[in-house]
Order: C-alpha cells, then structure tokens, then sequence
C-alpha cells in the first residue's frame, strides 16, 4: 500500500492534502487498484481513468453533505477508497465482501445505488428538487460516461434539466470514447468533434473577443448581429448542444490534469442552474495493456499484474455456443441480423460482427431501441436476433411487449446471463426474465441444457416465425461428444422424461436440468428412484407429460435459478391448481429478496441449487413421505 493512500481515510485527508502530493497519490491509487483487480476481478479501465477526477471531485464537494452519483457505478472504486473503504477492499466484489457498485447500506457517501446505465442525472435531480423543496443547500453532482449518455433515460432527465433551469446540479461526463467497445452513435461523434476540431474548441468569449477586434462592425454590430452571433457560436462553441438544452456547458478539459479539474469543477459549484462539465479521460490510464485494449479490460477476471493475461483458461460458454450457431445459420440465410445494446463483446456478437458487419448493430447503451428496432427489422421481413444480457432486457419489457409480441413479430431474443450472474450481485441477477417474459401472448420461451439444445432452439426460433426467448446462463457449456452441424427443430412445447423412477419427479430446464440428473445418479445410490422431467420450453409449458406423470399425491420438486415468483414454480403450481391435481409439491428456486454478489458457485450453493442441495432434499422428500404414509398405515392398523 501506497504511504499517502494509507493516510487517506476520509475526504477530509484528501481535501488536506498538498497539492504536490496528489500525483503520488494517483501514483498509488492505480497501482493498489492493479493489485486488487488482479486477484478479484472487477471494472479496470473504467476506474483507472477517473483517478484525478474522483480525487478533484472529492476536494472541490463535501460528501456526504455533497451527493455523488455514479452512473452505471463501475467507476467508483476510487470514490470508495478515498470514503473509508480501503482496508476491505480485498473484498471487493467477493461473497459478503465490498461491491462493485456504490452502495447505500456501505457508507453515508453512497447516496444511489447504481448498476444499470444512464440513471445518474435522474437521480440526481430528484436530489436536487428535494434539496430545493427542503431548503437545504448541499450540491448534487452526477458522474455519467459518454456510453451511459447513449443511453435514454439519460435524454430524458437532460431534458427535464433544462426545464429546470434554477435548479443547481453538476453533470460531469466523462468522456473517454468508449462504452464497452467503441462508443456509437451521433452524440459520440459529436463529443469526437468537440475533443479534437481546434474550432469546436472555442469558448463563446474567444468568440465573441474575435467578433469585436474586427474593426468598425467589432462591438455595435456584434450586439446587433445576435444570429451571427448565435450560428457562429452554433457552429464554433464547444458543447452547444448542451447549451441549448439548458445546460451551462464547461470544457471541454483534461480529466488527468488536477488544476483544471479543481478550477473548473469550482466554477461549476458556483454556478446556478444546470451545469454540464466535460471531462475528456482515457480508459485504462495507467496501465498499458488496458491503455492499448481498453474494451478488454473494461471488466477483467484475475490476471496477470506484469502481461495483464488473464489466470484462468478460457472454457467454452453458452455464449461461445450461441455465436457459433447463430453464425453457422446467418451464413445460410442472410435475412438474420443482429443487435446488440453495447454488448457485442459479452453477448457474443464480436464474431457475426466482423463476418456480417452489414447485418449488425450496436445501437449503443439503448434496449428499449433495440427491441422496437427489432420489430421494425422484423416487420419489414428480416430475422432480428437481440441479443442482450436477461438484467437488462427489463429495460425494454414494455417494447417485447407492445412492439413485438403484440404484433406477434419474429424477433428472436438471445437472453445471455440468464441466473446467477456472481460479482456484478444483485443489480445484474438475470433471475426475473421468465417472469416477465412468459405471461405475453405468442412469446415463446426455449431454456436449452447444453450446446445441442442451444444450438437446437436457435435454429427452431427461426423456424417459429413468431417472438421467440432463448435464455441460458453465464456458464460453460455441456457439449455433446458427437460432433454433428445438422440443426433440427424441437418439437414446439415439449418436454422430456430423461430419467424415471416411482419415488419424486424433479422438474427443471435449462442448464438447471444437468444438476438434477447428478443429483438423481446420487438419489439412485440410495435406492430411490427419481423421474427427471426437462422442460427445455418453458412456454408453452409441455402440460401433457406434466399431467402423465404427476398425479395425486406424487411427490415433486421443481428446481430452478430463477426467482419463484412467476418462474417455472408458478406456472407448473398454477397447471396443477387448473386441472385440480393435488400432488406433494415442492420447490427449490430464489425466494423474494435481492440475491447478492459471490461466484456463481457460491451463490448456488447458498441457495441450495447445488446438486448436493437437490440431492438431499429430493432425499427428505422421499424419506418424510414415506414415513408420513407408514404413520398413516400404523394409525389405521391400530384404530
Ligand atoms: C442498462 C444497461 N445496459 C448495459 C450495461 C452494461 N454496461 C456497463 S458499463 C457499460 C459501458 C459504459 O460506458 P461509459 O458510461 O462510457 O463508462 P466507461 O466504462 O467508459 O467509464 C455498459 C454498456 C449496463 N450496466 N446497463
Ligand atoms: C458494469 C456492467 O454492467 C458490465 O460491465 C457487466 O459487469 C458485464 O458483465 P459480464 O462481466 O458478465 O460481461
Ligand atoms: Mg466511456
């Protein structure tokens, strides 16, 4: 640990520093961040580039009377250092440990929870109103990157600051121009355009100092020239389009360079109304192969300190699986394009991309865009596939909804990251899509078990010709010895019995399925036999083998990662309710609470989706009925 880093335990140690000091302390920052990523994982290259924008920040405001919020959050290491949590951040992103993202419940200077993108400046002005409601004075200050600021909501609280204009807050963007990948979009090149035209980088006094040299006309005619005025500052004022929003525009300016920083930062605090400071940073600063790769290093999982290589083997994923399949099949029909929501990378899209660059679209950090882009593909004849991570296709529910399913349109959704998700925690848990999703008319909804299947449901999306979800997990992929690139199509709505046995059906789908058969060969060991039902479509629900096996008083356990509101659970506990059977129900799935960060593995095991966990309770089941029925048969002998 660096000397001065282990001297900061709070903002008021940063704000007493000397000012000779702070590149030592920026020094130590990244290299402790190095360190700790390099054993935990987390958001690198953003963090890297906002160390002397989060130190300016902490020494221009008083947090927590200030209020920061972080958009997205995944920067905020550096905020979380310098608030007390330094000495856990061994933790970070860890089972019970320190979050990546800012959170209230971790200190008094976390005033938001963040996570998804483009909600900070909405936040931050429902602060601001409060404040002014609550004739306080404290100042709001919203932290947003230039791909969060691709994002909608992000327009519309811009928007609905500028109707606001006596209302004090900062709006810092950070503009390092990246999302993930490449930042897209008309307002990224603009923000190119203000960071490097020399013209776009005039402020409106250069201007008007220029207007009022030239002789004779300079001052009077300066005065009376108002449109020249205002389309020579339209065409030469850095950040216009912000000015017109409503917005004081400052910058744009070096988001590495302290004395900037602070000055600018404290002509923002002082001035009223709606305040926009432009930050120009570089993603990965500090580091070079995140300086020279920042998309790879945008999140990282352990690595090394010196390559930057990552510790662990890549393994073949659901994701790896479904870009292969989806490539496979684009090659023979070139009506497939895909979308992505500024996911290429992690949605698996970076292969169809390069090989079909004409049939792809990042439309930047925008799924409420992407799904109604896609019906708009879909209704004008092509095959859309979106594919998108399930946490954040909640952002365009009501467009799967009133755009596609509605319409009953072909769009195909690819939902990655569909259950546990480990470090990201509860803001990114993909356990909510199935309930959703599967109460819309004519939406089908595949959950393949391994890559057969995967590529199986791809194939019969495209055949469905209707809205079809493929959902699968953040986890490697069961292949199939057999190597085979014969697709077939399921047949729609049907499961399958892949084991049987008279003492408990165990029910699943998706990836959840190979748990249960593990936990079936163990059940087997113990003389108790378990039919296992794989429900590869979760809609339409295969009632008619449910019904075959389940009867009166069978014995049943539904296992699923995936909340039990409105999931598997709900739809099999309601088809049984409808056809009056009462059977011995029961359920392992995520109960009604926010489920939190750790691995995968730990998170499954925690709630019992282990194979272990169904193991034993498929067991207790059993073992509870059986004594419960030889209770009942002792009692009717002896009465
Ligand atoms: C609604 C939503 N969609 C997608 C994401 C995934 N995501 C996390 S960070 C990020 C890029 C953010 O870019 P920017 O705001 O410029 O921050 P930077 O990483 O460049 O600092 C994306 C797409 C998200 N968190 N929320
Ligand atoms: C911060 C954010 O939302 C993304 O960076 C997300 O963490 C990516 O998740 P994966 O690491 O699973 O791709
Ligand atoms: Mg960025």
């Amino acid at each position: 640990m660096g000397i001065i880093l282990d001297s900061i335990n709070s903002p008021e140690d940063v704000k007493k520093l000397p000012k000779h000091k702070l590149s030592t302390l920026t020094e130590e920052i990244r290299e402790f961040i190095i360190d700790t990523t390099s054993k935990t994982g987390g958001h690198l290259a953003p963090n890297l580039g906002v160390v002397e924008l989060t130190i300016a920040l902490h020494r221009v405001f008083k947090t927590p009377a200030d209020k920061f919020v972080w958009d997205v959050g995944h920067q905020s290491y550096i905020h979380k250092l310098l608030t007390g949590r330094r000495d856990s951040f061994d933790t970070l992103r860890q089972l019970d440990g320190l979050s990546g993202f800012p959170k209230v419940t971790e200190s008094d200077h976390d005033h938001f929870n963040t996570g998804h993108s483009s909600t900070s400046i909405s936040a931050a002005l429902g602060m601001a109103l409060s404040r002014d409601i609550k004739k306080e004075r404290n100042k709001v200050v919203a932290v947003i990157g230039d791909g969060a600021l691709t994002g909608g909501m992000a327009f519309e609280a811009l928007n609905h600051c500028g109707h606001k204009q006596n209302t004090d807050l900062t709006v810092v963007l950070n503009d390092n121009e990246m999302s993930i990948g490449e930042n897209v979009g008309g307002l990224s090149s603009y923000l190119s355009r203000v960071r490097t035209d020399p013209k776009y980088t005039k402020t409106k006094e250069d201007i008007e100092f220029i207007l009022k040299k030239v002789p004779a006309i300079g001052g009077p005619l300066f005065r009376s020239l108002d449109r020249v005025k205002d389309s020579l500052k339209y065409m030469l004022v850095a950040g216009l389009l912000f000015e017109e929003l409503g917005f004081t525009y400052l910058g744009p300016i070096d988001g590495h360079d302290f004395n900037k920083l602070e000055e600018v930062l404290k002509q923002a605090k002082k001035t009223s109304g709606p305040v926009l400071v432009h930050v120009i940073t570089k993603k990965g600063k500090g580091f070079s192969p995140a300086e020279k790769t920042p998309d790879k290093f945008h999140g990282v999982s352990p690595f090394d300190k010196t390559t930057g290589i990552p510790l662990a083997k890549k393994k073949k994923t659901f994701t790896d699986g479904f870009s292969e399949a989806l490539c496979d099949l684009a090659k023979l029909d070139e009506k497939i394009v895909a979308i992505s929501a500024a996911m290429t990378s992690g949605t698996g899209l970076s292969k169809f991309a390069t090989k079909y660059p004409q049939r792809f679209f990042d439309v930047g950090i925008a799924e409420q865009h992407a799904v109604t882009m896609a019906a708009g593909l879909a209704a004008d004849g092509l095959k859309p596939v979106f594919a998108v991570y399930s946490t954040f296709l909640q952002r365009g529910y009501d467009q799967v909804l009133h755009d596609v399913c509605l319409q009953n349109l072909p769009v195909v959704f690819a939902i990655d990251r569909a259950g546990i998700v480990g470090a990201d925690g509860e803001t990114h848990q993909g356990i909510y899509d199935i309930s959703f999703l599967s109460h819309i008319p004519n939406l089908k909804i595949i959950a393949p078990k391994d890559e057969k299947e995967l590529k199986d449901s791809l194939f019969t999306a495209f055949e469905l010709k209707c809205p079809v979800a493929i959902r699968y997990p953040k986890d490697t992929l069961p292949v199939t010895d057999k190597k085979e690139n014969k697709y077939n199509k399921l047949p729609l709505g049907k499961g399958n019995a892949l084991t049987t046995g008279d003492d408990i059906i165990i029910i699943s789908s998706g990836a959840t399925t190979n748990n249960c058969l593990k936990a079936a060969e163990m059940l087997k060991n113990k003389e108790i036999y378990a039919t296992v039902l794989h429900l590869p479509f979760i809609k339409p629900l295969d009632d008619d083998i449910l019904c075959k096996y389940i009867k009166e008083n069978s014995k049943v356990l539904i296992v699923e990662e995936h909340t039990a509101i409105g999931g598997l659970t709900s739809l099999i506990a309601a088809l049984l309710a409808s056809k009056n059977i009462k059977a011995n129900v029961n359920s392992i799935a995520l109960p009604d609470e926010f489920i939190p960060q750790g691995s995968r593995s730990e998170i499954i095991e925690r709630y019992g989706l282990g194979c272990d966990d169904i193991y034993d309770s498929a067991k207790k089941i059993v073992i509870k009925e059986n004594s419960y029925e030889n209770k009942k048969k002792v009692g009717s002998i002896t009465s």
